[in-house]
């Protein structure tokens, strides 16, 4: 069961290798959240290059490179490669970074959750890995919640 911290992610390295639908979904959120996203992927999706000409995220397009991690806060591995995302888990390992790894909860330092905002609420709805349709479902109905109940006051 994984414990639910919220952290501070403001001005902080969240590298994310892969920058396909669920890198992205990644890149989005952690940008959102104010991390300093640093993407290496040799293909992005329209959104990832939007937010880079932006200049709200970083980009690299080429394939993850250990030093890419140096003074990481946090890692995502999204590719589409089983292999990339487990070599990228144990660099993450060996460094100390704390690392998502998209195709295999049991590489997982932490999840992605659920997510339901709304005035000065924020929640994160987490199924164990067990059932991540359910956590959807759940942090839609949150989000429905919010906005009836606890919308008033914005943060
Ligand atoms: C453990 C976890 C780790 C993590 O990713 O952080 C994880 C793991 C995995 N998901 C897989 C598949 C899919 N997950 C989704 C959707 C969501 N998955 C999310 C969270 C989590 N997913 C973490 C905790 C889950 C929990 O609490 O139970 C949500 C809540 C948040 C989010 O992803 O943003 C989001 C819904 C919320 C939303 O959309 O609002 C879809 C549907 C879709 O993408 O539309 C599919 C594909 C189709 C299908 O199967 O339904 C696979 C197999 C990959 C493969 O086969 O290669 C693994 C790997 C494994 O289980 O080992
Ligand atoms: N956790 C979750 O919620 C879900 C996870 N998945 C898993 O997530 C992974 C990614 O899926 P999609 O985003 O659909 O794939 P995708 O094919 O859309 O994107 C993969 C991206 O990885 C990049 N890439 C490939 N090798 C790389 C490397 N060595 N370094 C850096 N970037 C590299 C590609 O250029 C591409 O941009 C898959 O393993 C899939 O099984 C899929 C659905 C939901």
């Amino acid at each position: 069961m994984k414990f639910p911290m919220f952290v501070e992610l403001d001005g902080k390295k969240a590298v994310v290798a892969g920058a396909g639908v669920i890198g992205t979904r990644r890149i989005q959120v952690l940008e959102e959240f104010g991390a300093r996203v640093f993407v290496v992927s040799p293909e992005i999706s329209p959104e990832v290059r939007k937010l880079w000409e932006e200049g709200r995220i970083n980009c690299e397009l080429r394939i993850l490179e250990k030093r890419d991690l140096d003074q990481a806060f946090l890692a995502v591995a999204a590719t589409d490669s089983r292999e990339a995302n487990h070599q990228a888990a144990v660099w993450c390992r060996e460094a100390g970074i704390p690392v998502n790894v998209a195709d295999k909860k049991e590489e997982c330092d932490f999840y992605f959750p659920g997510i339901a905002r709304g005035g000065l609420l924020t929640a994160g709805i987490c199924a164990g890995g067990k059932d991540h349709r359910m956590a959807k479902e759940a942090a839609a109905e949150v989000r429905q919640l919010f906005a009836e109940k606890y919308s008033s006051k914005e943060p």
